[in-house]
This record gives structure tokens, C-alpha cells and sequence, in this order.
């Protein structure tokens, strides 16, 4: 079970999200969103948080050489892809960065169809508006859910255990029930989501320095 907390902002949040034991910390690029960060305070958030955990460049329905850029210039380890996208636009991208593809209900039978054996490309199940707390029908998702997919759509330390447990997901995924504001989280609700889906995974991401001599 891998956790991504995404919309992260600034150093502060990436700090306190890799403490918490996340796996993968988002940073939203896309200019509709209330969590929108430069790539210059992303790259600054990812080096802030050591070797292990993945950096997620989220992107929706932006153009490949800005996506690539963007990704190139922040220093991610991972891109995700919203919105109505060509399978060729996927695949360019996933030559160079492992890709989250973000899908809806409505398109996970033909998405799932394009991608199944594609190396590199992972499905997320997300509501149809991304960032909005929604959760999605777990049950009625239940027959169709891919092995192997992550799921988003409004989860949070008070429902993630009972998503986990309807869908099997292979990572799990939120933003807004983890926030004080829109772009600011919340340190307790973050180690809350983080310890329920993966329980007793906290890090040290600041140790003392030693001193010599
Ligand atoms: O969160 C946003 O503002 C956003 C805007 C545009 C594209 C993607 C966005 N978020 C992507 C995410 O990965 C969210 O974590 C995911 O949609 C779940 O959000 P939530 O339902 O708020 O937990």
C-alpha cells in the first residue's frame, strides 16, 4: 500500500508529509487549482525531504512540452495525468517519467483496457472533479476495480481504512480533507491518514547533526 499526499505547497508540508511516513508527496502545476505551486518551490520541497520519497508533478489537459518542462524543471519523480488525454500524449510522457493516470468512473473500462499491459503507466480512480472531496461508490466500483490501481475522491483518516477495505487499491491518494485551508495542510489530519493507511511507518527526515572533533 503506497499513501500520496498531494497539493503540497511548500517546505513545511512536504517536511511534515514525509514525517508522517507518506510515500509520495503531490505538487499541483495544473493553473485552475487553489494548490498551485511554482516548480522552483516544489524542486526546493522535494530535495527537502530525502532520497525516498517519489515527487508527483500533477498536470491537467496542459500541453506535453509544458508538462515536460514543467516536470523536468521541478525535479519530479513521477507525473499524473488528468483530463481527456490521446494514449500517444500518455505514452510521450511516460517515456521519460513513470505516469499516474487519473481516470473517472465513466472511462475506467476503456482506460483500463489501454493501459493493462503498458509498463510505466498506473491508473488512479478519481472523482470527476480532481481536488474536490468528493468520495466516489466504492461498492459499485467493487467488480471493476483494477488490480493494481491507486484510488483518490475525497478520502481522509475517517474513511481511507473502509476505501482500503471495499477496493483493495494498490495506493491511495487525497488532498482536501488533509488541509487547515486550500494549499495548507493540516499536520494532524496528515499523520492521521498517513498512520491508517499504512500503519507504524513515521520517519526522521531532520536528524541531529553530529558534531566531530
Ligand atoms: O487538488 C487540486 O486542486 C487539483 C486540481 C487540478 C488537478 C488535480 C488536482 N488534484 C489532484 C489530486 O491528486 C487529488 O489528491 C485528488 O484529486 C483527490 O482530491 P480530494 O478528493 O480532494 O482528496
Amino acid at each position: 500500500m503506497r499513501v500520496k499526499v498531494c497539493g503540497t505547497t511548500s517546505v513545511r508540508d512536504a517536511v511534515l508529509s514525509a514525517e508522517a511516513g507518506a510515500d509520495a508527496l503531490g505538487f499541483i502545476f495544473a493553473p485552475v487549482s487553489k494548490r498551485l505551486v511554482t516548480p522552483q518551490v516544489a524542486r526546493e520541497a522535494g530535495l527537502s525531504v530525502g532520497p525516498v520519497v517519489a515527487r508527483v508533478g500533477v498536470f491537467l489537459g496542459q500541453g506535453l512540452d509544458e508538462v515536460l518542462r514543467t516536470a523536468d524543471s521541478a525535479r519530479v519523480s513521477a507525473v499524473q495525468l488528468h483530463g481527456p488525454l490521446r494514449g500517444l500524449y500518455v505514452r510521450q510522457v511516460a517515456a521519460y517519467y513513470p505516469v499516474l493516470r487519473v481516470v473517472r468512473p465513466a472511462d475506467l473500462a476503456a482506460e483500463a483496457d489501454m493501459w493493462r499491459d503498458e509498463p510505466g503507466v498506473t491508473l488512479m480512480l478519481d472523482a470527476p472533479e480532481p481536488g474536490g472531496g468528493v468520495p466516489l461508490d466504492w461498492a459499485a466500483l467493487r467488480d471493476v476495480f483494477p488490480r493494481g490501481a491507486w484510488l483518490a475522491g475525497g478520502l481522509g483518516p475517517a474513511n481511507v481504512a473502509a476505501a482500503m477495505q471495499a477496493l483493495n487499491p494498490a495506493g491511495v491518494d487525497a488532498v482536501s480533507r488533509l488541509e487547515a485551508s486550500p494549499g495548507v495542510k493540516d499536520a494532524a489530519l496528515v499523520q492521521a491518514f498517513v498512520a491508517t493507511a499504512r500503519p507504524g511507518q513515521t520517519r526522521v527526515i531532520h536528524s541531529e547533526t553530529a558534531t566531530c572533533g
